[in-house]
């Protein structure tokens, strides 16, 4: 370890006396010789916020105690060098800047190698060299706006500087070197500690700017927010902006690892982790007198409300090789010349010039400063410049800003009102409220008889308890134990001496046994407090046991019934399948039982039939043997009443048996024509009806082939040659059972 120079620290001797920082006197030096010079640390957020717990506490109780900034007419302006990075030191760039032992508020250029150097000197209100670590950068650029937001100041603390400066190793630290943000955060709940007198009530926010969208880096979804203008002058209103009550410093880590997490970080040319959005960290600090029982607590006091909020600006840059980085890096040179306008402005109007407008909309950034930029807060900005000569025209530019910037006033009021809308006075009322109504219930029902009236004493508990922990005093906060020291006493002002040495394992060992030994006291604490909550409840069985076992026999009951439900329309819609496809068999059964029967009638007529057209046509023949028989009588009778024989003529019967002798037709069709030709005729619709009566027959027979059509019935038992014997047909089938 190289020796580090030593550093006294001089208690200020009046509240107003800002501290001063003396350092032992040293030849003028390069601000980053290469002997023993520091290296840079590699920032992970993540790291800082689960590492930074340990060191906090530590370094706190070394600091000596700040003065909180009771006026501040002027914005404090810190430069900070931070050491030569490896690309520096590759690139062999020398050291540009020096900063004199005997005035620490002075830096100017160093002699370059070919013996010349820009005469020019600035002067700030300090210049915190590359040796000096994030906890003296705490104690002498930013301890005493966070003092003074705990005392109702509105106070921005913001690093400005080109990318890879090191405002972020400024804000945030390192995993050894906790910054600005974790120490203030220690330093708040500290200071909450040494007021036993007083309560408070803390929110925190956190949002980013990025490419001109403002999001909420809390909200679970990345909301964008908008911005309005405020009942008062000048006064911008982010809305919907998450606020969230914290209790423990462990809360707030929490938040700002989730929302470390969401930022917008990218590589660029000169920063592997370069911020890409501007984000402002921003604590809301309620306080008012403690409540000291005798007066009616948290009614009518003056609320001192005030803002702590800390900015890390993304970094101005050069163009890079990324084409989305360049699309990033003009909005962030946009917004950052913007401010450095607004800033040349606010400077003229403080140097008596004639200004006539501030541009703080034409940006988001601007808009977002304005309150405190007009004089509202105190500010305290750090500037990051890099050493390195390379990066001359970037750090001349940011001192030129943090020129304009001292030139700036401000009028920063402490605000203390009484007012109804400040959150811990609301909060103070309910908490009044839930308890009258609490002791009223009691009365009026001490066994708690309904389910009902238990809920919603529970109810109302658990929102007096969540009321109750948001309000932060001395006590509630729990206690700040370093080792070897009496726990949660508030910072000596005897124990002035600087000293931190976080290299030693010892340190890091006690460190750790801290933690250990105050896990464990809070949950001693914790266990009498439920101890004690446990004696107070009446001895009767468990309210909460016995809603609970009544909800789960409601629950069963559910249950259960919708299982009855769930079954029921499944067990019926089965039953009603089941019931139509049965219905559907049977129906169709009964139909092929009728068709069966049907078809055996058929067959069963059909043979009818064809016996009874074997039948027919024997008659038939029969019956044309006869009629030739009749011709040949009626021949035969013809010829012997010609020849007056009439004795001769031949009964049918015996002429049927007679052939008909050759020729005979001839001479009856010439002789007898007419009656022959009706005789004739006679025959032939005798033949016709015959035919008839087989083309009936042949029909009724066709139609015995289809289903469903049985065609006119056959002549049965009728007709020109009727038999009785005729067989009778069955019945045929109802043609409906079709
Ligand atoms: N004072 C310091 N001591 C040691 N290391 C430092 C110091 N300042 C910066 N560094 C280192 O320099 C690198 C760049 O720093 P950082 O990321 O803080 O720059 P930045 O200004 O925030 O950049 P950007 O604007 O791109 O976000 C980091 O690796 C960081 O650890």
């Amino acid at each position: 370890m190289p020796d580090r120079p030593k550093i006294k620290v001089k208690a200020p001797t009046t509240p107003e006396a800002r501290p001063r920082v003396l350092v032992k006197p040293k030849a003028v030096s390069g601000l980053g010789s290469s002997n023993g010079r520091p290296r840079p640390l590699p920032i992970d957020t993540k790291d800082v916020w689960t590492n930074e717990a340990n060191h906090t506490a530590y370094v706190l109780e070394n600091l000596e105690p700040t003065p909180s900034l009771a006026k501040s007419e002027r914005v404090l302006v810190s430069i900070r060098v931070r050491p030569p990075s490896e690309s520096e030191l590759r690139l062999d760039s020398q050291i540009a800047w020096v900063t004199p032992a005997y005035d620490l508020r002075m830096i100017k250029p160093a002699v370059v190698r070919d013996g010349t150097r820009d005469k020019k000197e600035w002067f700030f209100d300090r210049i915190i060299d590359p040796e000096t670590d994030n906890a003296r950068t705490y104690a002498t650029a930013a301890r005493a706006h966070v003092l003074s937001a705990m005392e109702g100041f509105n106070a921005v603390i913001f690093a400005y500087g080109q990318t890879a400066s090191g405002k972020t190793f400024t804000l945030t630290g390192a995993p050894q070197s906790p910054g600005i943000i974790p120490l203030a955060i220690a330093d708040l709940f500290q200071q909450i500690r040494a007021s036993p007198d007083r309560e408070f009530l803390l929110r925190a926010s956190y949002l980013e700017l990025y490419n001109e969208t403002i999001i909420d880096l809390l909200s679970p979804d990345g909301r964008e927010l908008t911005l309005s203008e405020g009942r008062r002058k000048g006064e911008v209103i982010i809305n919907g902006l998450t606020e969230c009550g914290v209790r423990t410093e462990d809360e707030v880590r929490r938040l700002l690892r989730m929302g470390e997490e969401r930022r917008k970080v990218g590589g660029t040319d000169w920063n592997a982790r370069s911020s890409r959005s501007h984000c402002v960290f921003r604590m809301t600090i309620e306080s008012r007198t403690a409540a000291d029982g005798t007066r009616t607590p948290g009614r009518d006091k003056a609320t001192r409300i005030s803002t702590l909020s800390i900015i890390d600006l993304a970094g101005s840059e050069k163009h890079t090789s990324s084409k989305e980085r360049n699309v990033e890096g003009r909005h962030i040179n946009q917004s950052l010349l913007t401010l450095k306008l607004v800033i040349s402005k606010l400077a003229d109007m403080a140097s008596n010039r004639d200004v006539k407008h501030v541009p703080y909309r034409d940006s988001k950034l601007t808009r977002l400063l304005q309150p405190s930029l007009s004089g509202d807060a105190l500010i305290s900005v750090i500037c990051t410049i890099s050493p390195a000569a390379i990066n001359m025209a970037e750090s001349n530019s940011t001192l030129n800003f943090a020129q304009g910037l001292k030139r700036v006033m401000l009028s920063a009021q402490r605000k203390e009102v009484v007012d109804p809308e400040a959150l811990i006075q609301q909060y103070q009322n309910e908490i009044a409220d839930l308890k009258a109504q609490l002791r009223e219930k009691e009365v009026d029902n001490p066994s708690m008889s309904s389910k009902s009236d238990r809920v919603k004493s529970q109810e109302m508990e658990s929102r007096l308890n969540e009321l109750k922990s948001l309000i932060l005093t001395s006590s509630s906060v729990g206690t700040l134990a370093v080792p070897g020291t009496p726990a949660a006493r508030p910072l000596s002002p005897a124990k002035l001496k600087y000293h931190v040495d976080m290299a030693r394992p010892e340190a890091i060992l006690r460190e750790q046994l801290h933690e250990v030994e105050m896990r464990a006291q809070e949950q001693a604490e914790e266990i009498e407090l439920l101890k004690a909550a446990l004696d107070a409840r009446p001895k009767e069985p468990n309210a909460k046991i016995l809603e609970l076992q009544d909800e789960v026999s409601q629950l069963r009951m559910i249950a259960a019934d919708y299982e009855r439900h769930l079954r029921e329309p499944s067990r019926k819609v089965k039953q009603d399948v089941e019931r139509e496809w049965t219905d559907k068999h049977k129906r169709l059964e009964e139909k092929m039982r009728v068709k069966s029967a049907y078809a055996l009638r058929l067959d069963e007529n059909c043979r009818l039939l064809t016996d009874e057209n074997k039948v027919l046509a024997a008659r038939c023949n029969d019956a044309e043997t006869k009629l030739q028989a009749v011709i040949q009588w009626i021949s035969v009778t013809l010829e012997s009443e010609e020849e007056g024989e009439y004795d001769e003529v031949p009964t049918l019967t015996a002429l049927s048996s007679v052939p008909f002798p050759n020729g005979a037709r001839e001479s009856l069709d010439a002789d007898f024509g007419p009656k022959v030709s009706r005789l004739g005729k006679l025959s032939m619709s005798m033949r016709g009806s015959n035919r008839d009566l087989q083309n009936e027959f042949s029909k009724f027979r066709g139609s015995l082939g289809g289903v469903g059509s049985l065609g006119p019935a056959p002549p049965r038992g009728g007709g020109l040659f009727r038999d009785d014997s005729a067989p009778t047909l069955l019945a045929p089938v109802d043609d409906d059972v079709f």
